[in-house]
Formats: C-alpha cells, structure tokens, sequence
C-alpha cells in the first residue's frame, strides 16, 4: 500500500500537535493569519513547535507576508517547511526559499482547468505545490474554507515537483479524493474540526486512517 503523507493544518493546542503525531501524520500545519480563527501568534506557535516530536514536520502557513514578518517567524522556531498562501509571485516563492533556506510549497487556488497553468508557473521556484480549491471572490480566508474543487481536473497529474490535495476534504471523502486524483499527499484543516479553529482528535485519527484504508471503487 502506498504510503500518503498527511497535513494536518490549522492546530492550536499541544494537545492538537500529540494527536496529529498520534495519527501519524507527517506534517503539523501552523496559521500566521490574523483573520483566521487558526491564527497563532508567534509565541503560541513557539510552544507548539517545541512540542512536537521528531518526525513531524512543522510548517508555517503564512499569507503574503513580508520578511519582516517572515524573519521574526523563522527566528523563533524550529521550521521543516514554508507554506505561502497568498498572491505571491514565481519570484517571491524563489527569493523566500533562498533567504529563509526552508523549503517553500505555494499554494494555488484551483476552480477550472486555467487554474491549473499556474502549477507549472510555479514548478520550478517551489519545493511542493499545494492544490487548494479557489475560494470564493470576497471569502475572509484565502484557504481554510472547507471548499472543494472538482477533483477530475487533477485526476492522475503528473507535475514536476511533489504536490499535495487540499480543500474540503474530510474522513469520509479523502478515501475518494485519493482514489481518483493519485495524490500522495493530502492537507486539511477545518474537516477535522468540531468548530472553526477547534481540532477534533478523533477526527484527525480516522482523517489519517481513511487514507491508509484502500479505497472502495467509485460507483459512476
Ligand atoms: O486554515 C486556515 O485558516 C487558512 C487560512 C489562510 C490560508 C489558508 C488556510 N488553510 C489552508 O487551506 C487548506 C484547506 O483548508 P480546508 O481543509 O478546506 O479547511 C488547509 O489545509 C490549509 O493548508
């Protein structure tokens, strides 16, 4: 079977961080937006990137955010990776990536098949490439909304660099996700939520158990 790395974003707590690296996860995603009911401070963040073991990375989901903001991120803690979810260009990805020597996966914002020539816009300055749904014009978050997108549009992609799923996807509906696109890595934030910014613990276990089980057939 193969092996699906899971992100599990948005977490608060350090019990939030125990319960991903219980499930097995391979990455603990931390919110640097203010108008998200994820966002840390970088004091809280501090804590619960200290907590986490070994094994899992950590990352911090920033959003257009400036080296000033960046540099006081880094400094503070222990980082495995740099998530932009904003509008930053091709360029700003590779001049993160160099000043911060972090790797950098962009997020892009998916809804039709256009959407996806800026994958490749971005396949050589990004590390990973998140493939998020695109959210609705005027939504507070650029991500985190519990959306989806078609799922046909990314079916069995080949990109240059390593990509993950992400958008609206929950314990019930990643087997499929999966399933149909051949994604081998899969992040989600609020379909594993009791309420937005609340983590559910047996929701992040059984979200990283449905991508370990086999996927039942897709009924057409
Ligand atoms: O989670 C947030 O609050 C957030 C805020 C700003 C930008 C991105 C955000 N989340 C990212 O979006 C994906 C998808 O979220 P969801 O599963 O549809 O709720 C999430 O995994 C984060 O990487």
């Amino acid at each position: 079977m193969v092996d699906i790395r899971v992100k599990i974003c948005g977490l608060r707590t350090v019990e939030d961080v125990a319960a991903v690296a219980a499930a097995g996860a391979a990455y603990a995603g931390f919110v640097f937006f203010p108008k998200s009911p994820r966002h840390l401070t970088i004091a809280q963040a501090r804590v619960l990137a200290l907590a986490a073991p070994v094994g899992l990375a950590k990352v911090a989901l920033v959003v257009d955010a400036d080296d000033a903001a960046l540099d006081a991120i880094t400094e503070a803690m222990p980082l495995d990776m740099l998530q932009l979810h904003g509008h930053e260009s091709p360029e700003r990805v590779a001049e993160v990536r160099a000043r911060y020597g972090l790797p950098v996966m962009k997020a892009v914002g998916v809804a039709d098949e256009g959407d996806l020539a800026a994958v490749l816009d971005y396949s050589l300055a990004a590390d990973q490439i998140l493939v998020d749904a695109k959210p609705p014009k005027n939504a507070d978050l650029p991500g985190g909304n519990g959306l989806s997108f078609d799922w046909r549009l990314v079916a069995q992609r080949r990109w240059l660099k390593p990509w993950m799923l992400a958008g609206g996807l929950t314990p019930d509906n990643v087997a499929q996700a999966i399933r149909l696109t051949n994604a081998r890595q899969v992040d989600v934030s609020s379909g594993v939520e009791a309420s937005p910014g609340v983590k559910d613990a047996s929701k992040i276990a059984a979200f990283v158990a449905a991508t370990r089980a086999p996927a039942v057939p897709m009924l057409r």
